[in-house]
Order: C-alpha cells, then sequence, then structure tokens
C-alpha cells in the first residue's frame, strides 16, 4: 500500500451532520436571501454571483425578482451551484459572526484531524459549499477553530464533485500523485470519481447508516476507524 501523504474530505455527511446542513444552513440561507440581495445589491461580488445564476438557468434580462426565486427553488432543490453557493456562505457569515449557530463536527473529527496533522499529513477540503463558507465552517465550529489545520480548501469552482477531472486538477494542486492522497466522503458517486482519478477512497457511513457487506470503497462508521 502506498504512503499517504494528504487527505481531502468532504464535509457534509463527512466531518459533519447533513442535518446541521439541511436543517439550520440551509433555512437561514432561505430566509435572509431575499433581504440580502435587496440590501448587498450594490456589491460587485453579489451583482457577479446573481448574473452567474441567471447565466445558469438560461435566463436573459431577469428581473431581480426573478433571479431571487430562481435561488430559492435551488436552495429547496440542493442545487449544487456555484453561484447559490457563493451567496449562501456570504448570508451565513453574517450567522456565524452574530452566534445564531456554530458547525457540527462528529464527535472524533476534531482530535482525528489533530492527529493527522501530527503525524505530517496535509489535510485540505472539497465541499460544493463555496472556499469562503468552509472557511467560516471551519472557525466557528463547535470543536473550536479548526482552520489552522487545513492547508487549503477547493469548491466546484475547481470542478463538480462527481468528475474525474476535478480531482485530477486537485492533486496537481496539491502538487502529490493522487496515490498518496485519501479522499473522504459519503457519496459513492464522489468517490469513483476520485478513485478513477487515482486517489485512495473512504466511504463515511455514519450511523445509523451501516456498512454494506461488499462496499465498493472502504468504508468506515467514523474517523477513528479509517486506516492509512
Ligand atoms: C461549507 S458548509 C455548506 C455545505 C454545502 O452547502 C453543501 O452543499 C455541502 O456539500 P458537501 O459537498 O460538503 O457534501
Ligand atoms: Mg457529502
Amino acid at each position: 500500500m502506498t504512503v499517504i501523504r494528504a487527505i481531502v474530505t468532504d464535509i457534509e455527511g463527512t466531518t459533519s451532520s447533513i442535518s446541521f446542513v439541511k436543517d439550520v444552513l440551509f433555512p437561514y440561507a432561505r430566509k435572509r436571501l431575499p433581504a440580502f440581495v435587496e440590501t448587498h445589491v450594490d456589491r460587485p461580488e453579489v451583482q457577479h454571483w446573481l448574473h452567474e445564476a441567471a447565466k445558469e438557468a438560461g435566463l436573459v434580462e431577469a428581473s431581480r425578482q426573478e433571479i431571487i426565486e430562481l435561488l430559492l427553488r435551488w436552495i429547496d432543490e440542493d442545487r449544487k451551484s456555484t453561484a447559490l453557493k457563493a451567496l449562501q456562505g456570504m448570508i451565513w457569515k453574517e450567522g456565524y459572526e452574530a452566534g445564531d449557530y456554530r458547525a457540527h463536527v462528529y464527535p472524533e473529527v476534531a482530535a482525528r484531524l489533530h492527529a493527522w496533522r501530527g503525524e505530517g499529513l496535509h489535510l485540505y477540503v472539497y465541499s460544493s459549499g463555496s472556499v469562503p463558507s468552509q472557511k467560516l465552517f471551519f472557525q466557528y465550529c463547535e470543536a473550536g477553530d479548526l482552520t489552522p489545520l487545513f492547508a487549503g480548501y477547493f469548491d466546484t469552482e475547481t470542478g463538480p464533485k462527481r468528475e474525474q477531472a476535478s480531482y485530477e486538477k486537485i492533486a496537481e494542486a496539491i502538487g502529490e500523485l493522487p496515490q498518496h492522497l485519501l479522499f473522504l466522503s459519503d457519496i459513492p458517486e464522489e468517490l469513483d470519481a476520485a478513485k478513477a482519478a487515482g486517489f485512495r477512497t473512504a466511504w463515511l457511513l455514519r450511523p445509523p447508516l451501516s456498512i454494506p457487506a461488499e462496499p465498493h470503497h472502504p468504508a468506515y462508521t467514523d474517523f477513528d476507524a479509517i486506516t492509512l
């Protein structure tokens, strides 16, 4: 078995519960999105992502109200749109800074990340959430500020999580051969893409899920069970 030099982890369903993202973060952004857009529409980055959302939907000359409705629908559909994720991240920032919530991580995650770092492994995040929202997530985390542990962050600006090419780009950006990289995720299609790019993979199946008899990827119920 080749030596693992760096670990790339997904967030939702892997370091953290799906419920925190779906039941806390998404409703928070949904409730505030219309007012956020109206209040911040003069900010160039807000204008940029509103324009990108309209473009992604093929809407020409869409009104602001139409774009807001589109974004609300995408939140309900859990669409992994880069534009939506960027705007959601800006709204979540206000919630983190106001102390409205802190990000969930499973109980063993922080200690295991510290242990891997202590062993000299480099740690990265790859999530559909925007890079700024990933940084906020791990800064305002139930387990304290975990951002000093991470060497870098990747989002869908690198590419979709179910495409081999995205993992090839990540390996190149990290500067390691893919066989020295381990990708952690709860989604088999993401693991398939990482494996096709040459990564080692670890499939997280958090309780109440259980490990199937013949898993297609090395499967674990928590980070402490992962063998490098
Ligand atoms: C960075 S926290 C918000 C995560 C998010 O918006 C999301 O869609 C989660 O996707 P993941 O790729 O982490 O499963
Ligand atoms: Mg996930």
